[in-house]
């Protein structure tokens, strides 16, 4: 337990404890802490993040789930801040609407099918513009920046692992050398590079802190933890951690959940491995951003070599920044040679 000013914060870093904060109490702390920022930035937790967990958070994360961060979907697919992006966004709600109005004919996207879920009525709680936008922004910051910094990682991770950087790609161009294009519905057909992302996921877990706070008091492996506490699961050193991970856990080693197959749920079920959170606020949009990084890092192998920026084979610096997503510190400087080529480019 620390004290951070006046907010006192509970940091559960092992499984029993991340098991009985996200299951066993799950709906006690299904609230994320709301900072100043993020109220700003969310319009006072109209969004699907910070929206208090009720009934409220309930009727978005079903639209979420049902209608936008769908495997169809996916295949089809601080004050001066908040106002730069809102108005971009206000110019884009903007133009969808005219579209909708002038009779559509285009494909639909995420946008659209929120302005048609709102503009259909009838919700519990109605669904004001500004949730629409806070939402949309949802997809950019908690969606875009998890799958990127997955991709950069990956990628880092198989330039200082040369085998697995080889079995990798060996397998994405046997997959789909005869088409000469990496194709969305064989993505199954790369095994080896499942066990990649895995492997990255528990490493470099995106978001390494998942935030939480006690509704009502209770008891966490037998300590009392009061109402407005803050609690921090820490996912990252859950997955470095050798009472659960004996092989070697600070090594790269895809291979381990060939192994250890039942530790290859990262749907929630261990709590030793937590890259998309567990129970009531778990990631709705798993598939969707494992999606986002296995087409482009598929596509990547498949035409391209890649290469350390200078001679010789140095290791990559793999120091994170420090901050909600752990980002490489580093940039990637990476050298592509070209292998197979872009059809119609
Ligand atoms: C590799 C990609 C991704 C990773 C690793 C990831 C990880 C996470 C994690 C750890 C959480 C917090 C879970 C918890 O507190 O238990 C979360 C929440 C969330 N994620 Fe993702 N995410 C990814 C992609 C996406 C994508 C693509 C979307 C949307 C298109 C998305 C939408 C959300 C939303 C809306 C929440 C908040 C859910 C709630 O509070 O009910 N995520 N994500």
């Amino acid at each position: 337990m620390l004290q951070l000013g006046q907010v006192p914060t509970l940091v559960v870093s092992s499984r029993e404890g991340a098991r009985e904060v996200m299951k066993n109490h799950d709906t006690m702390f299904a609230t994320r802490p709301l900072s100043t920022t993020m109220r700003v930035l969310s319009y006072g937790g109209q969004d699907i993040v910070f929206a208090p967990y009720g009934e409220y958070w309930r009727q978005l994360r079903k639209i979420a789930v049902s209608e936008l961060f769908t495997a169809r979907r996916v295949l089809s697919g601080a004050e001066e801040c908040r106002h730069t992006l809102y108005t971009m966004l206000d110019g884009i709600v903007e133009e969808h609407l005219e579209r909708m109005d002038g009779g559509g004919g285009h494909a639909e996207d995420l946008l659209d099918v929120l302005l048609k879920i709102q503009k259909e009525g009838g919700l519990k709680f109605p669904i004001h513009m500004d949730a629409v936008k806070a939402i949309i922004l949802d997809v950019f910051s908690a969606g875009s920046e998890t799958t990127t910094t997955t991709i950069e990682w990956a990628i880092s991770e198989l330039i200082n692992n040369p085998v697995a950087m080889q079995k990798a790609t060996t397998e994405v161009r046997q997959a789909f050398h005869a088409s000469g294009t990496v194709a969305e519905h064989a993505l199954s057909e790369l095994p080896y590079l499942r066990l990649v992302i895995r492997e990255t996921l528990r490493l470099h877990p995106p978001l390494p802190l998942l935030f939480r706070e006690c509704q009502e008091p209770c008891q966490v492996q037998g300590y009392d933890v009061q109402r407005g506490t803050q609690v921090l699961v820490n996912a990252w050193s859950l997955g470095r951690d050798e009472r659960y991970w004996p092989d070697a856990p600070e090594e790269f080693r895809p291979e381990r959940f060939e192994e250890e197959a039942a530790k290859a749920d990262f749907g929630g079920g261990d709590f030793a491995f937590l890259p998309f959170g567990a129970g009531r606020r778990m990631c709705p949009g798993m598939a969707f951003g494992l999606a986002g990084v296995e087409l482009p890092l598929a596509s990547m192998l498949f035409h391209f070599d890649w290469k350390p920026p200078g001679p010789g084979s140095a290791e990559l610096d793999m120091t994170e920044t420090f901050g909600l997503t752990a980002r490489r510190t580093d940039q990637l400087p990476l050298r592509p040679v070209l292998r197979v080529p872009i059809l119609g480019v």
